[in-house]
């Protein structure tokens, strides 16, 4: 036994010896050891988790330096072209595409679970009427869990599909609504005999007892958006979802924390920032300076860059295209221009070649949602319903996984050892 440990940099390559109490287990023995038994004294530092798999996982495909990515074998271009979004949320969940009776059996059960308990809705009113909606989501998800005590009882199949199937329609209720608190306007019930896209845009935008008729192309644009959005694999949400959901909490509340993860900048909530970067640049003469400031350091161009696409977001592309669908009807978003001159710049620019930066998910979507009229606080929660059956389908193949563990790194210890303590009657004596 010695008092230090070898540990791998994963960011420089280079190996050092941190003190601990252990012994030492070099580097080059970490292909010997087996996933998931404890090795005492090895921890190699990868902060971030750059190169670390934390599961296994057959939901969703990525290749970032190809720029592919596909949910359960199929390609997100196809998807995006032919499915809707419930027969994705039905797809990641349960493995395959749905048969007729399925998909109509799923598409009701949906249908008739998106009211939420009246008390959940007193509990959103009591929010400061400024309130992030993305504050709202999350608290409101986690005081879901305890509506539905029998969530807990994580283990028993039907039940898990019966909590699957309440977040996945209740999502849009508890964003709408935390959209409404928001504007001061009164809470919409969700009208059932609409699609599911349809009625959150009913439970948004409805100003009258009338049935809300929205247009079409605008159900489908913001169905395509969903499904864009509906998973990719172990970002920094789902990664969060995994972990609590790892310590056999129910669902609720492992979606809670991952609505949560989902609101950083430097996650979902690029899309918000994007949308605020775009209109302090202002206008096209602007964008030079505004490169040579992230050039220098001072600041980052938000939506652009990614931990595994090294190459085009393919989703970046389809909402490019969806963009001019929805302008026609909307008219074009200004800051389109912007953001097309922002990119073209970029993507010539020697800083961002040889990072290999490109737009992601994030950069165009806000584009789009501004033209529905939705304010900026309001993009990570259009995100977050689409990611909703992308973390459950991952918490369904985490709690089914008999080699899963409760998520727990280690760490590099760095700070003092074996302090002599003084009493604060001494100490300030
Ligand atoms: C749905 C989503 O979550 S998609 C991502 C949404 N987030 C954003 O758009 C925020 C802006 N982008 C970023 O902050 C990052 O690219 C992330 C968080 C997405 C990925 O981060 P990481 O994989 O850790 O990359 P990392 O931060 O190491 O970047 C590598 C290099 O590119 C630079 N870089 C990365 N993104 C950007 C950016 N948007 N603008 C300017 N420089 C950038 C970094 O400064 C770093 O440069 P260096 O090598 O000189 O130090
Ligand atoms: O995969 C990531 O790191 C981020 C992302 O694009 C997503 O969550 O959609």
């Amino acid at each position: 036994m010695t008092d230090s440990l070898t540990v791998r940099d994963n960011r420089t390559g280079q190996e050092y010896d941190v003190p601990i109490a252990d012994g030492t287990i070099k580097a080059a023995d970490l292909g010997k050891i087996k996933a998931g038994e404890d090795q005492p004294g090895l921890a190699v530092y990868d902060p971030g988790f750059v190169n670390t798999a934390s599961c296994r996982s057959s939901v969703t495909f990525i290749d970032g330096d190809k720029g592919i990515l596909e949910y359960r074998g199929y390609p997100i271009e196809q998807l995006a072209e032919g499915s809707n979004f419930l027969e994705v949320a039905y797809l990641l969940n349960h493995g395959a595409l749905p048969t007729k009776a399925e998909f109509d059996a799923w598409e009701h059960e949906i249908t008739y679970h998106t009211f939420v308990h009246e008390n959940i809705k007193t509990f959103m009113e009591g929010f400061r009427y400024d309130a992030h909606p993305m504050g709202m989501l999350m608290a409101s998800v986690g005081a879901l869990s305890t509506f539905y005590p029998d969530a807990r009882d994580i283990h028993d199949a039907e039940n898990r599909h019966m909590q699957i199937v309440r977040m996945i329609a209740k999502m849009p209720t508890l964003g709408a609504w935390s959209f409404r608190h928001a504007q001061g306007k009164p809470f919409v019930y969700p009208d059932n005999e609409l699609s599911y896209t349809a009625n959150f845009l009913s439970m948004l935008f409805k100003m009258s007892e009338k049935t809300f008729e929205p247009d079409p192309r605008l159900v489908r644009a913001l169905d395509v958006l969903f499904i864009l959005h509906a998973d990719h694999e172990q970002n920094a949400s789902t990664n969060a979802v995994r972990s609590v959901g790892s310590t056999q909490v129910d669902p609720y509340s492992a979606v809670a924390s991952g609505v949560g993860a989902l609101y950083g900048p430097l996650h979902g909530g690029a899309n918000e920032a994007v949308l605020r970067m775009l209109r302090r640049i202002g206008s096209k003469e602007n964008i030079p300076s505004f490169i040579e400031g992230v050039k220098n350091g001072n600041e980052k161009l938000m939506g652009f860059g990614h931990r595994v696409y090294k190459n085009y977001d393919p989703r970046a592309r389809i909402i490019k295209k969806a963009a001019d669908d929805v302008f026609e009807v909307t008219g074009v978003n200004p800051l389109l221009e912007i953001a097309l001159e922002l990119e073209k710049i970029a993507l010539e620019d020697e800083y961002f070649v040889k990072r290999k930066l490109y737009p992601n998910v994030d950069f165009y979507s806000g584009l789009i949602y501004e033209a529905f009229q939705f304010p900026p606080e309001m993009f990570t929660v259009l995100f977050a319903i689409g990611r909703t059956p992308g973390w459950l389908a991952q918490w369904l193949e985490l709690v089914q996984d008999k080699e899963q563990k409760i998520a727990r790194p280690k760490q590099i210890y760095t700070g003092a050892r074996t302090l002599d303590f003084v009493p604060a009657s001494e100490r300030w004596a």
